[in-house]
């Protein structure tokens, strides 16, 4: 029986590329985001090239809705094999200009939309009486830290965090935790980032910020969502049963850990 995986914050960028390799992967495949619209662009498309998929539209940040959504994957497909945590969002401050709602709307969905994923996978995964894998977007910045990201890297380090101490306590389950940490991958995630990081830096144009942050890339090209869906694939594989609590990093050569 073909296994089941959700995939967080799919509807585009990374999380649509990790979809589409679990698809061809011969995964049943439930596409989540909170935006609705492309959510059902990217189904149609998928079932166009003949993939198993459904969609889910919630919020991470919502526990309830979290459990919610597994439930939902078990009902459609049967049950429950991989979660991958994707979603997340970017704010890009001067660490003097840190505001309570950056604070908050950041960690409220990359944290703790990881916390209610991982804790909803593992509940549906013991109900099932099954093995199953949680997979968390953590990233070079949950490695270092980064001037202008200061409260993302912090998140992420919150992620790499949790996928230590969430492996420790669920490996007893048979549930591996782990984490892929991406570098700088052209999504509508950096184009947001690359747009905030020129309106505090006169001497920016659209463009320099992405370009100073891959020039250091040692592998000599920034990352396409493929790159994360090799990892990811394989995390989510049978050939990852003895890796668990690791935060493995793919960024073509940038941060060394
Ligand atoms: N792009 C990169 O260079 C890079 C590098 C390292 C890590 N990452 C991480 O990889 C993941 C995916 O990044 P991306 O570049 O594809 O970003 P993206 O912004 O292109 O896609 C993120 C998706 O998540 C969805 N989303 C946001 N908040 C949500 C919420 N509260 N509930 C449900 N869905 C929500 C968005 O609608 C969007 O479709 C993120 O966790 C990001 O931090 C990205
Ligand atoms: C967006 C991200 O995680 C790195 C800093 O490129």
């Amino acid at each position: 029986m073909p296994k089941t995986a959700v995939v967080t914050g799919s509807a585009g960028g990374l999380g649509k590329g990790i979809a589409e390799r679990l698809a061809m992967d011969g995964f049943n495949v439930v596409l989540h985001d909170i935006n609705e619209e492309l959510l059902k662009e990217t189904e149609e498309a998928f079932k166009k090239q003949g993939y198993n998929v459904a969609s889910y539209k919630s919020d991470v940040s919502s526990k309830s809705e979290q459990t919610e959504l597994t439930a939902f994957a078990a009902e459609t497909f049967g049950q429950l094999d991989v979660f991958v945590n994707n979603a997340g969002i970017d704010a890009v401050t001067p660490f003097l200009e840190v505001g309570e709602d950056q604070l908050e709307k950041l960690f409220r969905v990359n944290v703790f939309g990881t916390v209610y994923g991982t804790q909803a996978a593992a509940e549906q995964y013991k109900k099932q009486g099954t093995k199953g894998k949680v997979i968390n977007a953590c990233s070079i910045a949950g490695h270092e830290s980064y001037e202008m990201l200061s409260v993302y890297s912090a998140t992420k380090h919150a992620v790499r965090s949790f996928t230590q101490s969430s492996a420790k306590e669920l490996a007893q389950f048979g549930i591996t935790v782990n984490a892929y940490c991406p570098g700088v991958a052209k999504t509508a995630m950096w184009d947001r980032i690359d747009e905030e990081m020129v309106k505090y830096n006169d001497d920016m144009e659209l463009g320099d910020a992405f370009k100073e942050f891959s020039s250091a890339i040692k592998l000599g090209r920034y990352q396409e969502p493929k790159d994360v869906a090799n990892l990811v694939s394989f995390l989510a594989s049978s050939d990852s049963d003895y890796i668990t609590g690791q935060s493995i990093l793919t960024d073509g050569g940038l941060v060394y850990r």
